[in-house]
Formats: C-alpha cells, sequence, structure tokens
C-alpha cells in the first residue's frame, strides 16, 4: 500500500570548493559573495543572486553537509519513502568528492571520519538505523550499483552487463528499475564498502585538463531497504539513488580529444537533456516530459517530479576562472528548485497484506480446529472411561472416589462436546467468510487491474491523438505554407501573364499603326498614282493629239508613198497599223489583277516591237542605200528619221494605258482618230505646202520624240515609284506577318505554355490544397472530438477509479472490521478454549516433551540470496537455544512454563534446559508455534510422555 502526502520541491543545496591549483595559476580572484542562504555572483555581467534551501562555502565540512542532506534522507527511506541525492555541476567541482569523499588510496570510497562522503556516511547511518530497529522488524537490504557511459547502462558489479534496459512497473508500485542489474544482499557496512571497492575498479575515468580523476561518466549507486514487521506483518520499502553526475565541460578547457571529446559529447547532451526535464517540469507551460530522451532522464524519472523525496546538490567553483560555468550551474539549481515531487511511503498493497492477514486467519482456525480435535479426542477417551496412558491424571484432591470422577468427567465431557459442538459451526462460518473474502479480493484485484490496463489503454490512445493532432497541425502548418508559396508564385504569373498582355496588346497597337500607316501610305499612293493617272491622261491627249498628226503625217506618207510607189513603206505603215490593233486587243483584254503584269509584258512587246521596227528600219536603210546608190532619191533624211522614229508613239501610247480598262476604250481610241485623220489629209493636203508640212512634221515628231523621251523618264520614275511603294507595301505587310506571327508564335510559344502550364498546374494544386485542408480540418475536428471523448472517458474512468479505491478503502475497513471481529472471536474462542483447558488440566498430570532440535536457517553466504537483518542486531543471532538445537540429534528436556496471565498466555511458553534449570529463558517460539505451527513445519512433537505441563 502506498501512502501518498502532499507535494514537496526539491531541495537544493550548493557547495562551492575551495580554488584549486589551475584556479590559483589563472590568476583569478574569487566572484562569489554569501548572505545566508543567497549566494552572489558578481561577474562581467552584473549581479547575480541565487537563494537556495541550504549553502556550503568552501570550508565547509563533509560532516555538515552529511547533517543537513544525507541524514534527512536515510530518515526518509526508513519510513518508506523513495529518495534521490544528486550532485550536478562542471567538471572538477566536487561531486566525486562530495559524495564519496577524497579517492586517494583508489578504492572507490573513503572512510577517514572527516574527510568520508555522504555515501559512506548514509551507509553507516543506514546500519545504525537497523541496529537500533524494533527486533520484530526484519530488514532487507540490497545494493546495485551501474553507470552510464555512452548513453549505455554498465552494471558496476557485474561488467558482464553491458546494455542494461529500463523498465517501469506501476502497477506493483516498483516505479521505473533497471532490468537485469545486480542486486546484492548485504549485511554490514564492510559487505557495501566491499562491493563500492568492485564498482569503483569498473568505472570510467580519465584525466582532464580540470580534473585528474574525471567521471566520465553517470554513476548511480541504488540502496533498496526492505522492512517488514513481522508481528504486524506491516511491511515497506524505501529506494535510495545517489548519483554522481559526469561533469559537465567546455572541450576547449579540459581539452578532450578522440575518446574524452565522444564522452565529453554524450555527458553535455544527456545533462541538456536533463536540463530539458527540469524545464518542461517547471515552465508550467509544458505538458510532456521528454524523460525518454536520455537514458539519465528515464532512470531518473521518478526522482525528478514523482514519488520520491528528492535533493539536488549543486557543486561550484568561486574562481573568476569557471564564472561561466557557475553560473550555469546556479542557473540549474535554482530552476529545479521549483519541481514538485509527490513522494509516497511504499507499503504493500492492501490485497497483498489482507490476503496474508486471511491466510493467518484460516492457519489459526485450522489450528483451532486441530486443537479442538485434540481435545475431543482426549475427551473422547475419558468419555470411555480410560485413561491415555501417556497422560498421568493428577487427582488434584485425592479424596474423591473413581467412581464420581469418572461422572463428573462424563458431565464435563457431555459440556465440552456441547460446547464444541457450538463451536464448530461458528469456525465453518468463519471459514466461509475467508474463503467468499478472499474470492471478493481476488476479483476486486482484477476489476482494478482491468480499469488500469483499460486506464493506460485510454492514455496511450490520449498521446496517440495528441501526437496525431500535433502531427495534423504540422501538416496544416506545411500546406498552409505551400498554400502560401504557390499563391506567391501564382501572383508571380499572374504578373507575368500581365505583363506579356501588356506587352501583347503593345505590340498589336504597333501593328495596327502599323496598319494604319499603312494604309495611309496606300491612300497617299492612290491618290499620287491619280494624279500620275490624271497627268498620263493629260498625256495621253497629247499623245491622241500627236497620234493625229502622226496620222496625218502617215497620210501623207502614203501619198508620198502613192507618188512614189514604195512597198516597203507601205509595208511598215501596215505591219504599224497591224501592232497598234494588236496591242489595243491585248490592252482591252488586260484583267485588272494582272495589270502590272501585262504592262511589263506589252513593255517587252512594245520592245520587241521597236526592236522590229528598228530591224524593218535598218532594212529601210539599206533599202534607201540600195535607192540612193541607185540614184533614184535624194535629200530624203528627214523623212527617214521620221521613219525611224515612228514605232514609239504607239510603244508610249501602249505604256500610258489607265489602269481602269473602263476608263479608256482604245479600240475607239485608235479607230476614231484615224477616221478623222484619213478623212484629213484632203485639206491638209490642200492648205500647206507638202514640204513645209513634212518638215513640220518632222519637227513634230522630234518634239513627240523629246517629250515620249521625257514621259518615257517619267514613266520609268513613276513605275519605280510605285513598284518600290509596292514593296514598302509588301514589306510592310511582311513585317505585319511577321508582328502577327510572333505574336502567336509567342502565345504558342513555351513560355506561354509553360506559365500556364504551370498556373494550371498551381491551380490544381490549389485545388489539392484545398481539398486537404479541408480534410485535415474535419480530421483535426475528428481527433479533437476523439480527444475530448477520450478525456471524457478518462475522468469517468478515472471516477470510477476513485470510486473504487473508496470501495476498496470501505471494503479494507470492513474486511479490518471482520478481521478485529475475528480476533474478538478469536479471543473469545481462546477463552472457551483456556477455560475447557483449565477443565481439562484439572484431569491432566504434568507431561514431558522430547523436542526433536528445530531446523535453523542456515546462513546463505550468497550475497544474492535473501538475508534479512533483524532490529536490534545486524542479522538474526544463534540464541543458546537455537545454538543446543543445531547439534544434530540432540533432544532436550525442557520444562516448559506456560503463562495463563491474559492473552499471551497462549502465545508464549518458557522453555528451561535441563541443565540450567535454574534460568527461566523466554523463546520466540510461540504455543501456537510450539504445538501447532512448528509441530510442522519444524518436526516439533509432542510427546506426552515427556512433556510436563504444570498447572500455570
Ligand atoms: N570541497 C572540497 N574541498 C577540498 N577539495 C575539494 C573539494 N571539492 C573538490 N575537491 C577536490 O577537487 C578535485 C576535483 O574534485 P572531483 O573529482 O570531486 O570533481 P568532479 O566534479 O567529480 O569532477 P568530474 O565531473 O570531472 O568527475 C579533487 O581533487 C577533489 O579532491
Amino acid at each position: 500500500m502506498t501512502e501518498e502526502f502532499g507535494g514537496s520541491n526539491i531541495q537544493v543545496v550548493c557547495r562551492f570548493r575551495p580554488l584549486n591549483t589551475l584556479e590559483k595559476q589563472m590568476g583569478g580572484g574569487e566572484v562569489v559573495d554569501f548572505d545566508g542562504k543567497t549566494c552572489k555572483l558578481n561577474n562581467k555581467n552584473g549581479k547575480h543572486d541565487f537563494t537556495f534551501d541550504h549553502i556550503f562555502k568552501s570550508g565547509s565540512k563533509q560532516g555538515d553537509l552529511f547533517n543537513v542532506v544525507g541524514k534527512p534522507v536515510v530518515e526518509d527511506i526508513f519510513k518508506g519513502y523513495n529518495g534521490t541525492v544528486f550532485v550536478y555541476g562542471q567538471t572538477g567541482s566536487g561531486k566525486s568528492y562530495t559524495m564519496m569523499g577524497p579517492n586517494e588510496d583508489h578504492k572507490g570510497y573513503c572512510t577517514d571520519s572527516n574527510l568520508k562522503g555522504l555515501i559512506p556516511r548514509m551507509i553507516e547511518e543506514i546500519f545504525d538505523r537497523v541496529e537500533n530497529s524494533d527486533p520484530d522488524i526484519e530488514f532487507t537490504i540490497q545494493i546495485s550499483y551501474i553507470e552510464i557511459y555512452l548513453e549505455k547502462i554498465r552494471d558496476l558489479l557485474d561488467p558482464h552487463h553491458q546494455d542494461l534496459k529500463i523498465k517501469e512497473d506501476r502497477e506493483s508500485g516498483r516505479g521505473v528499475y533497471i532490468k537485469g542489474a545486480t542486486e546484492e544482499y548485504v549485511t554490514s557496512v564492510e559487505e557495501v564498502y566491499n562491493l563500492l571497492k568492485v564498482g569503483a575498479g569498473n568505472r570510467v575515468v580519465s584525466s582532464t585538463r580540470m580534473n585528474d580523476e574525471s567521471s566520465r561518466s553517470h554513476s548511480i549507486f541504488i540502496i533498496t531497504i526492505g522492512q517488514k514487521h513481522l508481528v504486524n506483518l506491516d511491511s515497506k520499502t524505501g529506494k535510495l539513488f545517489l548519483v554522481d553526475l559526469a561533469g559537465s565541460e567546455k572541450v576547449k578547457k579540459t581539452g578532450a580529444s578522440g575518446q574524452t571529446l565522444e564522452e565529453a559529447k554524450n555527458i553535455n547532451k544527456s545533462l541538456s537533456a536533463l536540463g530539458m526535464v527540469i524545464n518542461a517540469l517547471t515552465d508550467g507551460v509544458s505538458k510532456f516530459v521528454p524523460y525518454r530522451d536520455s537514458k539519465l532522464t528515464r532512470l531518473l524519472q521518478d526522482s525528478l517530479g514523482g514519488n520520491s523525496r528528492t535533493t539536488l546538490i549543486i557543486n561550484c567553483s568561486m574562481s573568476s576562472y569557471n564564472e561561466d560555468e557557475t553560473l550555469s550551474t546556479l542557473r540549474f539549481g535554482f530552476r529545479a528548485k521549483n519541481i514538485k515531487n509527490k513522494p509516497k511511503v511504499n507499503r504493500e498493497l492492501s490485497a497483498k497484506e489482507l490476503q496474508k492477514l486471511l491466510d493467518k486467519a484460516k492457519e489459526e482456525i485450522r489450528e483451532l480446529k486441530e486443537y479442538t480435535n485434540g481435545i475431543e479426542e482426549e475427551l473422547k477417551i475419558y468419555k470411555k472411561g480410560g485413561i491415555k496412558t501417556e497422560i498421568k491424571i493428577q487427582d488434584p484432591t485425592e479424596t474423591t472416589s473413581k467412581e464420581s470422577d469418572a461422572k463428573e468427567a462424563d458431565l464435563k465431557r457431555q459440556e465440552l462436546e456441547e460446547k464444541l459442538n457450538e463451536l464448530l459451526p461458528t469456525l465453518s462460518k468463519y471459514r466461509e467468510k475467508c474463503v467468499l473474502l478472499e474470492k471478493e479480493l481476488v476479483e476486486e484485484k482484477q476489476f482494478r487491474n482491468r480499469i488500469m490496463d483499460e486506464n493506460i489503454q485510454l492514455k496511450d490512445e490520449i498521446n496517440q491523438a495528441k501526437e496525431e493532432g500535433a502531427q495534423s497541425l504540422e501538416d496544416i502548418h506545411i500546406l498552409k505554407e505551400q498554400l502560401k508559396e504557390k499563391s506567391d508564385y501564382l501572383a508571380t504569373a499572374e504578373s507575368y501573364r500581365n505583363d506579356l498582355e501588356k506587352i501583347i496588346q503593345l505590340k498589336t497597337n504597333e501593328c495596327q499603326e502599323v496598319k494604319d500607316s499603312m494604309k495611309e501610305e496606300r491612300r497617299k499612293l492612290e491618290y499620287v498614282v491619280k494624279e500620275k493617272d490624271s497627268e498620263v491622261e493629260e498625256h495621253k491627249k497629247q499623245m491622241e493629239h500627236y497620234c493625229r498628226q502622226l496620222n496625218e503625217s502617215k497620210i501623207q506618207l502614203l501619198t508620198l508613198q502613192s507618188k512614189q510607189d514604195d512597198p516597203d513603206l507601205e509595208l511598215v505603215m501596215n505591219f504599224i497599223d497591224k501592232k497598234f490593233k494588236k496591242i489595243t486587243k491585248t490592252a482591252k483584254k488586260e484583267s485588272d489583277r494582272d495589270r502590272l503584269r501585262k504592262r511589263r509584258e506589252s513593255f517587252l512587246t512594245l520592245r520587241k516591237i521597236k526592236t522590229d521596227l528598228k530591224n524593218i528600219q535598218e532594212e529601210m536603210d539599206e533599202s534607201d542605200d540600195d535607192s540612193d546608190d541607185d540614184g533614184d532619191e535624194t535629200g530624203d533624211t528627214d523623212f527617214n528619221e521620221a521613219e525611224f522614229m515612228l514605232p514609239s508613239p504607239p510603244q508610249e501610247v501602249v505604256l500610258q494605258i489607265p489602269p481602269t480598262p473602263t476608263a479608256i476604250d482604245d479600240s475607239d481610241y485608235f479607230t476614231e482618230p484615224v477616221v478623222t485623220n484619213e478623212e484629213a489629209p484632203s485639206s491638209v493636203f490642200t492648205q500647206v505646202p507638202e514640204s513645209e508640212r513634212l518638215s513640220e512634221a518632222l519637227e513634230r515628231i522630234r518634239e513627240l520624240e523629246v517629250t515620249n523621251k521625257n514621259l518615257k523618264s517619267e514613266r520609268d520614275n513613276l513605275l519605280e515609284d510605285l513598284s518600290n511603294r509596292v514593296d514598302k507595301v509588301i514589306e510592310l505587310e511582311v513585317q505585319l506577318d511577321e508582328i502577327t506571327d510572333k505574336y502567336n508564335t509567342l502565345s504558342n510559344q513555351n513560355i506561354i505554355k509553360k506559365y500556364s502550364r504551370k498556373i494550371e498546374w498551381l491551380e490544381r494544386n490549389l485545388e489539392q490544397v484545398t481539398v486537404n485542408l479541408s480534410q485535415v480540418h474535419n480530421e483535426n475536428s475528428e481527433i479533437i472530438m476523439k480527444l475530448s471523448l477520450a478525456e471524457k472517458k478518462i475522468r469517468m474512468k478515472e471516477e470510477r477509479l476513485t470510486e473504487l479505491n473508496n470501495i476498496i478503502v470501505e471494503q479494507t475497513r470492513k474486511a479490518k472490521k471482520e478481521a478485529d471481529m475475528f480476533v474478538e472471536e478469536r479471543s473469545k474462542l481462546n477463552d472457551t478454549i483456556n477455560t475447557l483447558k483449565r477443565e481439562l488440566d484439572i484431569l491432566k498430570h504434568t507431561k514431558i516433551v522430547t523436542v526433536p532440535p528445530p531446523q535453523i536457517e542456515i546462513e546463505n553466504t550468497s550475497s544474492k540470496v535473501r538475508r534479512p537483518l533483524r532490529g536490534g542486531g545486524s542479522k538474526p543471532k544463534k540464541t543458546e537455544e537455537d545454538e543446543y538445537f543445531s547439534s544434530p540429534g540432540s533432544t532436550a528436556e525442557l520444562d516448559v512454563e506456560l503463562d495463563s496471565s491474559g492473552s499471551s498466555a497462549s502465545k508464549y511458553a518458557t522453555i528451561r534446559k535441563p541443565s540450567t534449570a535454574s534460568t527461566h529463558r523466554r523463546s520466540t517460539f510461540s504455543l501456537k508455534e510450539l504445538f501447532f505451527g512448528k509441530s510442522k513445519s519444524e518436526n516439533i512433537n509432542l510427546d506426552a510422555q515427556n512433556v510436563d505441563l504444570d498447572d500455570k
């Protein structure tokens, strides 16, 4: 059974050690002042005050520390509490010195009465207390000694155990323990010292710049003290953890490297885990304490915030050389002060205790029954009228006759029988009750176990749910971050798209502008073309005029021909006419679309005609030359020139065909004047003398030729300008197409595709994230619901548990009451039996008992076997009787004195050895043991012939 008391804070004491050689060498002074329980550290950053439960200045004695810290802890352990003393501080600050004392002869402990540390003093105190305890209390003392080195638990009492595991057993009240660790039973201080020596030999210690013998591991010395009151069977257990932590160290200062560096890393890691546990226990916010982060914290779980009375000793240096470390140590201790523990007295569970009580009661009933049966049997013998041969019945009066004695005996027998008959149902009633109680207890225990299992399961569920919740929250957080990232990305993409759209718009505007400008250009061009057309028209008219004149000249030529009968000239004229007609025809057929091409073709045709004409001219010239040679014609060079120039006008006319076919009817144009000109000659030839007209015509032809040339060049210019403009238009159109293409390409190009893909992907992701988010929200709310449900369940279970506890308490109370009643009844029964016995005694004579030697428990020298100690003496000592009985085969004739006064009468018998008959010594055998208990278990037989029971 565990008795809980109000929570108590961890006690924190602070110890300073004197400056060491290194600190003196470094030349720094002392930086700590004291004011009662407050120490003040003055460093470069100012003053820091820390108040503790006790402060031990540098000159403090080991004994003072024991009186303040050690003694009360030992007292607590004997009360059944768990206790812990642990020392914390930087390397070389005096932790091992405080715990063990100086390790001068490398034994692992110190026995110097002034210098020995807490552990030796506490061990001695424990054995002193056992020595001075109630002799009815049986003690067991067990020792374990382990170290945590490089995050592995090593058994210092058995180095074969290298990596022990930590286990927890709340149900049995054992709490956190190390599975497989050696637990040696000890019965003396010397035995413990031996173990300390063994342990110290197995510990890992190295030399560093800060400490010649630096502990490289956390050592834990565990003392378990069990107590059992042999009379009331009350039992309790106290466990004491004495922890010497490895020192925190600055690698730079200690000069750790290689293995020591690895050790330093592990030491600092586990110490920081210890710091985290203390933070979580004291910050008032943390719901979770990370005990499982290191072996050290896991092992100290009960000592920090659990079932233990804990004292923390912080060891510091006063030197300015170590002021930073001292400050951090003081802060650590100051924080630890706020840890609240819940120490409980570790008593046997009520169920067990009750079970034992019940067993005891059952045993007593059985014994009583046997005893009554014995009496019954004796009575039967009397009833038969005989006297048991072994029993000499002493007649106290010597005056009553045998007959009256028999009658009286008969009556007594009847009375006894009646009383026995009355007693038997009571006994069976008790037996039944015991069975019932036993059953109830088993059921109750099972129920309680079930509830506890359920509770643990629920707690696990809650923890899981909490973990899941935390995970979900984390997921939500991650998703939110992703969402944010994606939204940012989306926004960037959006802005990029907007920029692109703007660029496209700009380009489109530019295109539009170019189109507009082109349109404008076209319009201008059309205007110019129109102008040029009108100019051409003008020229055409002029040409008409010239043509007419040409026709006139032609007519004149014809006339001349008729006069000269020149067949070649006629041929030329015909040819020209033909060509004119042909060209007119061709021009008429030209469509608007192919105009330009046709023009060029016409131009080529005309050029061909011109070449033909030139050829004809040349032929004519040749013929002229021939005629000249013949001497037929003289001084007709003008005519020849005119002849030579003749083809030009039609060529120009053709070239100047207006752009719209409807505008000019070429056939009309060419036929009409001819008709007019055909009519004209009569008048012309009649008015002007022929040679004048001819020269005039030639003059005009020349003029025409010049004009033609001008017109030609102008036309060429115009054509060139036109083609330039057309080219420009084409170029612009090509540009426009290019821009459009570019735009299309751009919109189709990878960037846009990529971005649109990305945008799509982001949108999809966004959707997914939203879905996930809502899912997570749902899950979260589900978890919260589950959590609240589970909490509700736990609350209900807890309520149920309290209810059950109350029931158990009630049941225990009832059982106790019943047990009391039973004891009362039993004493009544005893009284009755005593009365019966007394009555029977009248009939009895003194008996001699031959007691064979009781089997004395042989002391087992193996310390792993339970070795109890009795209060008042270090272990159950052999009494004179024990020694006597222990000699094999010896028998003793003992006088057994029965003390009839009070209830103890049934309990003790005085045994007298024949040789020392005068000395009456009280043995530890109870009457019950003597007659019933030991008679079975320890072979003590009643021999009526050898036992003398006197009247007392
Ligand atoms: N209060 C003290 N008075 C005198 N000497 C002391 C005191 N405390 C410590 N010392 C001496 O200081 C040295 C270092 O002490 P100790 O080995 O106990 O340090 P530690 O904190 O256990 O170091 P580590 O963590 O490295 O094991 C030892 O030589 C020890 O004797």
